[in-house]
């Protein structure tokens, strides 16, 4: 099976990685100005450490499996060159809500599924990147004939040594992280602190309870039947995850962008759909909105 990975980033460079190490045949695309560096091979360090040299390219050659871990704003663009052969499977492999439709209204139906990775990876520099921690990959389509065709996905990630699992309910399935990511990343984004100061600062974690709790409105209000309690997971999130520093004050303290509009921003939109109020989603996404003008005018 011929595999690509679309996107040399944290978690790109990790899932290729653990691919092509295992003897799978992986393509690891990048952007044209990483390819000289990441043609010299490819490493993790941390949890797992292993070396390996994927063939790189700078368009998506044609592909039996093709996994994309891009940012949630650059899903669309990353989608556009990839013209599947029947049966192609391109799972995107992303937070938050709304990346997986975009590709599916551009590539079309029958290939696309979602990922939602429990993998903790920081970028180090091009093919160079550390793993803190990793449980699991949830893997689903909303098309039912997807869906059935997932087994090759996830016996590909056993081959690697990564746990992989297919959900009944992919929707359900994002949510769950969603809860926490809508709750810890902004907030974080906009304190300066680590997740677990979250739960120390009597607060702040009213402020993580009221976001939490808004979504779990909207989540209810659209049918979704999660298998978690969204505000104790969250809680168990935190907790698991308490030295971290969230992938969203990352972005802010390096002045990029963030992946607000597919979290709480996605929330206030289908709030407002539903007819569920989201103040608190609401004055998090402007406030997150103005530190990224905030970044953006300081950068240029
Ligand atoms: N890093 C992590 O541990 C986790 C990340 N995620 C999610 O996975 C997604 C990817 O995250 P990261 O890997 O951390 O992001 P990242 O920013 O480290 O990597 C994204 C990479 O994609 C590249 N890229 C963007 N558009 C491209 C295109 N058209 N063609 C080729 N390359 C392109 C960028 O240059 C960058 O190297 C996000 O939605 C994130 O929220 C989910 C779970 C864990
Ligand atoms: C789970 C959490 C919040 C860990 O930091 C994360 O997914 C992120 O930072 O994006």
């Amino acid at each position: 099976m011929k595999i690509s990975v679309v996107g040399a980033g944290a978690l790109g460079t990790f899932y290729c990685a653990m691919l092509s190490s295992s003897g799978q045949d992986v393509t690891l695309v990048c952007r044209e100005k990483d390819a000289a560096a990441l043609s010299k091979g490819i490493q993790v360090t941390g949890a797992v450490e292993v070396s390996a040299t994927p063939s790189i390219a700078t368009s998506v050659p044609s592909s039996d499996l093709v996994l994309v871990t891009v940012k949630a704003y650059d899903v669309g663009d990353a989608v556009r060159g990839i013209k599947p052969k029947p049966g192609a499977i391109v799972v995107v492999i992303h937070n938050g809500l709304g990346p997986d439709e975009a590709a599916a209204s551009i590539i079309g139906k029958g290939h696309v599924a979602v990922g939602v990775s429990y993998s903790g990876v920081t970028f180090m520099g091009p093919g160079n990147v550390r793993l803190a921690g990793y449980t699991e990959t949830v893997l689903g389509s909303v098309e039912p004939e997807v869906a059935t065709r997932l087994s090759v996905v996830r016996e590909a990630l056993e081959k690697a040594g990564l746990k992989a699992r297919i959900a009944g309910d992919i929707r359900a399935a994002q949510w769950e992280k969603l809860y926490a990511n809508i709750a810890i990343n902004p907030v974080t984004a906009i304190t300066g602190l680590n997740n677990g100061a979250l739960l120390e600062v009597p607060e702040l974690k009213a402020l993580v309870a009221n976001v939490v709790n808004e979504a779990a409105q909207v989540s209810k209000a659209m049918g979704i039947v999660t298998s978690v309690d969204p505000l104790e997971n969250t809680y168990k999130v935190i907790r698991d995850t308490s030295g971290n520093r969230s992938s969203m004050l990352q972005d802010v303290t390096r002045r990029r962008r963030t992946e607000i509009d597919a979290l709480n921003g996605k929330v206030c939109e289908l709030g407002q759909k539903h007819g569920v109020p989201t103040p608190y989603n609401d004055t998090i996404t402007s406030l997150i909105k103005g530190i990224e003008h905030k970044n953006m005018v300081r950068g240029q």
